[in-house]
């Protein structure tokens, strides 16, 4: 089968928010593909933490399960987190349905998730090694779902300020130009992970990232986390353009010309738009970067990656499709 539901963002597009119904109960997630816990605000929540949210109740379920003796400690790269007891109940999305699906209950929640009341929960589309369940860590959806897929197989195609939408199953070509680049994903640390060691700005001559070479696919990402010597070297493309670290970033004027950005995907260069990296204005004259340096020697290749590139996740062989978008 397949599943199609939209993906809207939120303001700034700082997350995109999709529906899947859990035992018949529908909330707004945040898919993550960073990530491989299923988590969801729910009535064990306090009032307060609650307030303005859409929670899952399991005791209003006919499918629910408590999964004894389980439970799960998440935290993000931002410092956020999440932690709870565990169930299993039938989840669908879109059509795509798992049942016996685990359902992480949180209890506790760290204060960005409680102010940002549109997001009900995490659905992670990592690999299952990094579930944080213990005892035992549980299968992702799409790893649950995959047999029962037309194609082991889900894309992204997130917009700027516009609906989107993940797909489970197929590949809908009518979504994108051009040809899509399949590319070998490296699984060892869990992520949908690939080889990114060069880049150029404005189709100019190829550089090499220093410290960058491998990058991760992550829906859940806001920005584009790249290798430091992308960072400067295209923003000393702009005039204007400061690392300002009370912004915490390079920023720049708003109406700065942005070049677009091309960085290399196991082998082949993938545009970002210069107007997508354009990400937000801090004051009256002043815009901050989509376009980051990585805090790590990991680059992140989030949301504002994903607005100009359509990604087929192919979990069947274990390797990414980028498109133009
Ligand atoms: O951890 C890595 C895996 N993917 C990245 C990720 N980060 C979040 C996140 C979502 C929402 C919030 C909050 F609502 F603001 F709290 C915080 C973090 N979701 O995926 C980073």
């Amino acid at each position: 089968g397949t599943g199609l539901v939209t993906a809207t963002p939120e303001a700034n597009d700082v997350e995109y928010l999709s529906p899947v119904t859990i035992g018949g109960q529908t909330l707004n997630l945040d898919f993550d593909s960073g990530s491989s816990d299923l988590w969801v605000f729910n009535t064990q929540l306090s009032r307060a933490a609650t307030q303005g949210h859409t929670i899952y109740d399991p005791t209003k379920s006919k499918t629910f399960a408590l999964m004894q003796g389980a439970s799960f400690q998440i935290s993000y790269g931002d410092g956020s987190g999440a932690a709870g007891n565990v169930g299993t109940d039938t989840v669908d999305i879109g059509g795509a349905t798992v049942t016996q699906q685990a359902v992480e209950l949180a209890t506790a929640v760290s204060r960005s998730f409680v102010e940002d009341t549109n997001n009900n929960g995490l659905l992670g589309l990592a690999f299952s090694q990094l579930n944080t369940i213990q005892p035992a860590p549980q299968k992702t959806f799409f790893d649950n779902v995959k047999s029962s897929l037309a194609e082991p197989l889900f894309t992204a195609d997130l917009r700027a300020q516009a609906a989107g939408a993940y797909e489970f199953g197929r590949v809908d070509t009518s979504k994108f130009t051009g040809e899509m680049t399949w590319v070998p994903v490296n699984t060892t640390d869990g992520f949908w992970q690939f080889t990114s060691e060069k880049f150029s700005i404005d189709g100019g001559a190829p550089q090499t990232s220093t410290a960058g070479a491998q990058a991760i696919a992550d829906t859940g990402t806001t920005l584009l986390l790249a290798d430091p010597a992308v960072a400067q070297a295209y923003y000393a493309q702009v005039d204007g353009a400061v690392d300002d670290e009370q912004q915490g970033g390079f920023t720049f004027p708003c109406n700065a010309q942005l070049p677009d950005l091309q960085l290399d995907v196991g082998g082949t260069m993938a545009t970002v738009k210069g107007t997508d990296i354009n990400f937000a204005q801090v004051d009256d004259q002043t815009c901050f970067g989509g376009l980051q340096a990585s805090p790590a020697g990991l680059q992140i290749y989030g949301d504002i990656f994903f607005k100009s590139n359509f990604v087929a996740f192919n979990g069947g062989n274990n390797t990414l499709g980028f498109a133009q978008h």
